[in-house]
């Protein structure tokens, strides 16, 4: 059994992963934090993991605790400070938080407003996603989990640019329910300032514009151009981006259908279809993904998922699994609401 423990366990991303964990037959979780609700039971706190977990919370990781594996799933600037010391121990990390994706301290600078503490594990980190960087992952010690934003847009172009079928331009509209944005209390996301509309936000500098460009530039081997635009939805879960970019001369419908059964035929956890939506996504760690060719050449790539499961918890243990040689689904093979 590998010995797991949570930090930042009462909070979205963290109650999804002991959700998720709490039936994982290869993992097993021995401890999860929060310092507000420190020795309270987790079942107390979190009500639906009553009968599942069975675990108060504590306030640190032991200095001294048996883990093989920790979950960060705390908030960007707080992983770098804990992580460093979990390393030290050997234990393997995937971090949640935006800390150790961007690789370049000068980069997280600029995007996240702070220095970084923790250059050899932003050296040494891997940007966990499966579907695109798997070889990586399974060699690694520290997961720099992807954004929410970033896996769903870029499983959607990544078929694209990996068979050279699009300009080096993409614009990506998107769409995200409000546990996107965590628990702490925000106008933004109170209700009655998003319940009744759709709520463009950080427009032109969020933070996932260079974290989606390093993925897409990655796939595409080259620089790729991209404009990000997120919006709030008035639903709590799910996402859905929707994406433009030029195809070259030539191109033709089949062409792009290859390229997106090529990148995904036989993939346990990006399902291809004419049109993805939150619903059949929400619960599961599936992200769908689709294209239609409209007019003046342009191809419109869609991908939707739930933020919280393969934007972020799913993705996690997906990782994990990964990282430890398990096999890829394990404790991940449940189908999405539908509603
Ligand atoms: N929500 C989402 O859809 C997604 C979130 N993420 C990322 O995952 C991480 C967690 O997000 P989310 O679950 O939404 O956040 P929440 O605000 O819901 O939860 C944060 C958790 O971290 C704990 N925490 C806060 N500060 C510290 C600290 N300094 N040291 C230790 N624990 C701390 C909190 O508990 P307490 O204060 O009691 O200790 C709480 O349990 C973030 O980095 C976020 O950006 C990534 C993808 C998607
Ligand atoms: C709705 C909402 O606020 N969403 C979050 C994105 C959450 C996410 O994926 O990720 P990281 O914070 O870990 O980068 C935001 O826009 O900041």
């Amino acid at each position: 059994m590998i010995k797991a423990a949570i930090v930042g366990g009462s909070g979205y991303t963290g109650s999804e992963l002991a959700r998720i964990l709490c039936r994982h037959p290869d993992i097993s979780l021995e401890a999860i934090t929060s310092r507000q609700n420190c020795g309270m039971k987790v079942c107390n706190v979190l009500p639906s993991l009553n009968g599942f977990v069975d675990l108060c919370f504590d306030s640190n990781l032991k200095e001294n605790g048996d883990y093989d594996l920790v979950f960060c799933a705390t908030p960007h600037g707080a992983s770098m400070e804990i992580i460093p010391s979990l390393m030290e121990r050997g234990i393997k990390v995937v971090d949640l938080s935006g800390d150790y994706r961007l690789g370049d301290p000068q980069l997280y600078e600029k995007w996240y407003g702070r220095a970084h503490v923790d250059l050899r594990g932003l050296h040494d980190a891997v940007y966990g996603l499966p579907e695109l960087f798997r070889e990586e992952i399974r060699k690694a010690s520290l997961i720099a989990n992807p954004g929410c934003y970033p896996t769903c847009s870029s499983l959607s172009l990544a078929p694209l640019l990996s068979a050279g079928l699009i300009d080096n331009y993409v614009i990506i509209d998107a769409k995200s329910g409000t546990s996107g944005a965590g628990q702490e209390l925000s106008k933004l996301t109170h209700h009655p300032a998003c319940g009744s509309s759709i709520t463009p936000y950080k427009v032109g500098n969020h933070r996932h514009i260079p974290e989606i460009k390093m993925v897409l530039s990655r796939v595409y081997g080259n620089e790729v151009k991209t404009v990000f635009t997120p919006h709030l939805l008035p639903i709590v879960r799910g996402m859905f981006t929707t994406s433009y970019a030029q195809l070259k001369d030539n191109v033709t419908e089949d062409d792009v259908k290859s390229a997106y059964d090529k990148m995904y035929g036989g993939s346990k956890f990006v399902r291809v279809t004419n049109m993805p939506s939150i619903p059949s996504t929400v619960g599961s760690n599936v992200c769908e993904t689709g294209f239609v060719i409209a007019p003046e050449n342009t191809v419109v790539a869609m991908g939707a998922l739930d933020n919280l499961v393969k934007g972020a918890a799913g993705q996690a243990i997906q990782n994990a699994n990964l990282m430890f040689g398990l096999n890829e689904s394990t404790g991940l093979d449940f189908p999405g609401l539908g509603v």
